[in-house]
């Protein structure tokens, strides 16, 4: 998923997840059944799709606001105090065919993306003016995240249980904002007018069934999600700056201490705001195991208009108090296995590696561990002290530092990319694989990897969108 500093926040999407084989068949065309749970945050913030920054309304007029046959009703979700609801059937999710109809729609306005998610939010917010204002005040990434999420969500048709995961996460994600199971319709509404009005050619009553049941499956499991979670976890966690230590010009190790106990697995990442963009949040991963004094370690990259990390690090300072959202992902070390583990960081994608070294020494099994951390200078292996000194602590440990090409490197490195280092550098089957670091090192990485003789099923990395690049056929017209 994604550069995990500025691009990683990923609102809603539209797709088919799965769970269980018969909940893809019947149902098609009757209404379907408000949320079923969802006794999430009352207080009033954002909805779904709302997670980062975005640009106003398109200036195109919308169609009237109407009702999308099939969709519940806005505000439809029961109250707490509601007298016991009539059992609610099975929620139907979308059949094959459905997924046919909905990536034929996928591609048809990928061209015109742009408009269409202007319109969407015109939309929503020409019906709901009362969520304008819980939206971040720009919306421009908004646009890219919400259509990019989509096509995510129906790439991974044949992925299932990922994508379950994934929605998940991104409920439970949702509390944050304050997101309400009443919300939900509201957004597949706008969702469902948007598409009508730019997929020409293959909108039909059968892909529109498609989308209702898809997106209503997609809802249900987000608001199951955050139910659930909001029985054992707060919404959000405020943490305050207990050191800023800037590394380079534009890089900072942040450490924080969370107002509550904040429970995580390495491997993992969570959501940040800061005091100066609020209801912007940007993923980070934590740079370290749990440790015993309930701290949390990010490293964080300034990088050009990114306005989360430019003010983590030019503007922060000790004192500072952030919010955190929910950890999620599930790129942490299967400990079930004595697999060596080939660890593929580069840049400030070492953060999450640095963590998984250190579940490893603390769980006590010797297992051999490789990692290759990659940066354009030497410069720029900022963490390569703090890595050097667990290789030295732990002998299973071998740490490879690569620069790009031409750069002189102060341990005995490597030159080129991260990928291309591994292969040539040793035999890998037996090992498990880890990629973390810019979008494009995690594609290469997990294609080297696979080179490498590592199984698919066996190689990890935290981003949703190249995994579904790597295993999935491309969609038509794409
Ligand atoms: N801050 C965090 O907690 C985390 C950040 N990330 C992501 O890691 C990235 C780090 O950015 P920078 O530090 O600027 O890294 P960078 O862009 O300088 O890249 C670091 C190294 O990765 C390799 N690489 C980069 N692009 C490649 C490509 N297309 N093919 C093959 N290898 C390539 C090269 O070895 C390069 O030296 C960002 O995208 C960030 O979102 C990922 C995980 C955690």
């Amino acid at each position: 998923m994604t550069t995990m500093s500025e691009n990683r926040d990923i609102p809603v999407s539209g797709g088919r997840p799965d769970g269980t084989g018969d909940q893809w068949s019947a149902g098609a065309g009757r209404p379907l059944p408000p949320p079923a749970s969802g006794s999430q945050d009352r207080s009033a913030s954002q909805p779904p799709a709302a997670s980062g920054p975005a640009s106003g309304p398109s200036r195109e007029a919308p169609p009237d606001p109407g009702t999308t046959p099939g969709l519940p009703p806005a505000g439809g979700t029961r109250a707490v105090t509601d007298p016991p609801p009539v059992p609610v059937p099975p929620v139907t999710g979308p059949t094959g065919a459905d997924v046919e109809l909905i990536r034929r729609t996928l591609a048809e306005i990928q061209p015109v993306a742009d408009k269409v998610t202007g319109h969407f939010y015109a939309l929503l917010f020409l019906r709901n003016p009362e969520l304008r204002d819980l939206f971040p005040a720009a919306m421009d990434t908004q646009r890219d995240r919400l259509f990019g999420a989509l096509l995510t969500a129906a790439r991974h048709a044949g992925d299932p249980a990922a994508l379950t995961a994934y929605l998940s996460d991104l409920g439970r994600g949702h509390r944050k904002y304050g997101t309400r199971a009443e919300h939900y319709p509201a957004v597949g509404e706008c969702l469902i007018g948007a598409l009508t009005r730019y997929a020409h050619h293959t909108w039909s009553p059968a892909a529109e069934t498609a989308w209702v049941r898809a997106y209503t499956l997609i809802s249900q499991i987000m608001i199951d999600a955050a139910a659930e979670d909001e029985q054992r976890s707060p919404a959000w966690w405020q943490a305050e700056i207990v050191s800023h230590e800037l590394r380079t010009p534009d890089t900072v190790v942040l450490r924080l201490r969370p107002d509550k106990p904040y429970p995580f697995r390495a491997g993992q990442y969570t959501s940040v705001e800061t005091p100066w963009w609020p209801r912007v949040w940007r993923h980070y991963s934590f740079a370290g195991a749990p440790s015993a004094d309930g701290t949390l370690t990010f490293h964080v990259k300034a990088v050009p208009a990114g306005w989360v990390s430019g003010a983590l690090v030019h503007r922060a300072r000790p004192g500072d108090v952030l919010r955190l959202g929910p950890p999620a992902g599930n790129m942490i070390v299967d400990h079930s296995t004595d697999n060596g583990l080939l660890c593929l960081g580069g840049g400030t994608g070492i953060a999450p590696i640095k963590a998984l070294v250190e579940d490893v020494a603390e769980y006590g099994r010797r297992r051999l561990v490789d990692v290759f951390y990659g940066a354009r200078t030497d410069q720029d292996l900022y963490d390569l002290e703090t890595m050097l000194r667990l290789e030295r602590t732990h002998p299973w440990l071998s740490v490879h530092p690569v620069v790009g090409d031409g750069c002189p490197v102060r341990a005995a490195g490597l030159t080129g990319q991260v990928p291309d280092a591994i292969l040539g550098a040793g035999s890998w089957t037996g090992y498990d694989g880890y990629v973390s670091g810019p979008p494009g090192m995690i594609r290469s990485g997990v294609h080297a990897l696979r080179r490498a003789g590592i199984p698919p099923d066996r190689i990890r990395h935290d981003s949703f969108e190249t995994i579904s690049d790597l295993q999935a056929p491309a969609l038509a017209g794409e």
